[in-house]
């Protein structure tokens, strides 16, 4: 028996596949579960669980979805005793990456502004109203919850880290059973051929991917005739169909295979079926908005970047510059 009660977290979602006609994919993911929970459990699991539990219940907690920082609020103030839980409990999950979030007041400075992301995205997105929402690689699910709070009828992460599991799931605890999951599987888990969201995101994924080409036609399966990609990548400059693969690391960061230009991942677009690819936003990366903090205090942008250059990676690669892409599948 798992000491994680996944059962309890996932069943909503699983009930909600099955109800849809996805039983298929309901029970795939229930193998999927019992092997990462109960066949081989990774070794944090206690830790990160008794932190999560170690939160206090707070009655009539609710949500603000809708602004940079993701907070959850409560009618009255919180005691002494339930800040000081509050606050030990969210420092044993450590490090957060990816946020702003905020609980009853106490600030989680992440390491990344991801609210920064979301509003170079937002802007160019078909209204997320009513929409059924894949976000592949959701870290910690922070744009999850901006995506529900632009008004997403689901949403479902996915994201093989178990910590950003335990950071989603602090927030939820306080939101009761609100349609948005996080489900701790890579792209690869999924069924081949979903062709069930409105919108799939796929965002600081692909040059993760060794096969980006493999990484598009499985985003493609996700999507049903109509539905928008979203798609936000490292790329570098140059022409079409060059694409930079370091020899190792690029900005420390390991597992980086393909860097493309934006007209090599239009090409890429093209090949790959979708239609009507377009560029919304290219930005480079600054230090400010991915840095060290009190809640992520290991190294981050700063000490991967060349000290004599910071417009160059510590290997003398362009420094980080990411392009948002949307495109439809017909
Ligand atoms: N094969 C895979 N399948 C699914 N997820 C994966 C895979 N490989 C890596 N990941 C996950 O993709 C996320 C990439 S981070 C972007 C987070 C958010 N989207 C953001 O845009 O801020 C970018 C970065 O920090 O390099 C990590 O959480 C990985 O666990």
């Amino acid at each position: 028996m798992s000491v994680f009660d996944w059962h309890r977290h996932f069943s909503p979602l699983l009930q909600h596949l099955d109800s849809i006609g996805y039983q298929d994919w309901s029970h795939q993911l229930v193998t999927q579960l019992e092997h990462k929970f109960e066949d081989n459990p990774h070794g944090d699991i206690p830790r990160w669980l008794t932190a999560y539990q170690s939160l206090p219940d707070i009655a009539g907690a609710t949500g603000r979805l809708d602004q940079p920082t993701v907070a959850l609020e409560s009618p009255s103030p919180l005691t002494a005793e339930q800040q000081a839980q509050l606050e030990q409990g969210l420092r044993g999950l450590m490090p957060w990456r990816k946020g702003p979030f905020e609980f009853f007041g106490t600030h989680i400075d992440t390491e990344w502004r991801s609210d920064w992301k979301w509003d170079r995205v937002a802007p160019h997105l078909a209204d997320l109203q009513g929409r059924t929402i894949l976000d592949v690689g959701c870290g910690s699910g922070y744009h999850c919850w901006r995506m529900a709070g632009a008004g997403a009828q689901r949403v479902v992460g996915i994201d093989p880290g178990l910590l950003f599991l335990f950071q989603f799931l602090s927030v939820k605890r306080y939101l009761g059973d609100v349609p948005v999951d996080l489900v701790p599987i890579r792209m690869e888990d999924l069924p081949g051929k979903l062709e069930l969201f409105d919108t799939t995101f796929s965002m600081g994924v692909l040059y993760h991917r060794r096969s980006p080409l493999d990484h598009l036609l499985e985003l493609k399966g996700t999507l049903r005739r109509g539905g928008e990609l979203v798609l936000e990548t490292l790329v570098v400059d140059g022409p079409e169909g060059y694409s930079l693969m370091p020899e190792d690391r690029y900005g420390q960061m390991r597992n980086v295979w393909f860097l493309p230009s934006c007209p090599t991942l239009l090409r890429w677009l093209d090949r790959t079926g979708f239609r009507n690819a377009r560029v919304v936003d290219v930005s480079e990366t600054t230090t400010e908005e991915q840095r060290r903090t009190d809640w992520m205090r290991f190294n981050s942008l700063a000490d991967f970047l060349d000290p004599d250059d910071p417009g160059k990676t510590i290997e003398g690669y362009p420094g980080p510059k990411r392009a948002t892409l949307i495109a439809e599948k017909p």
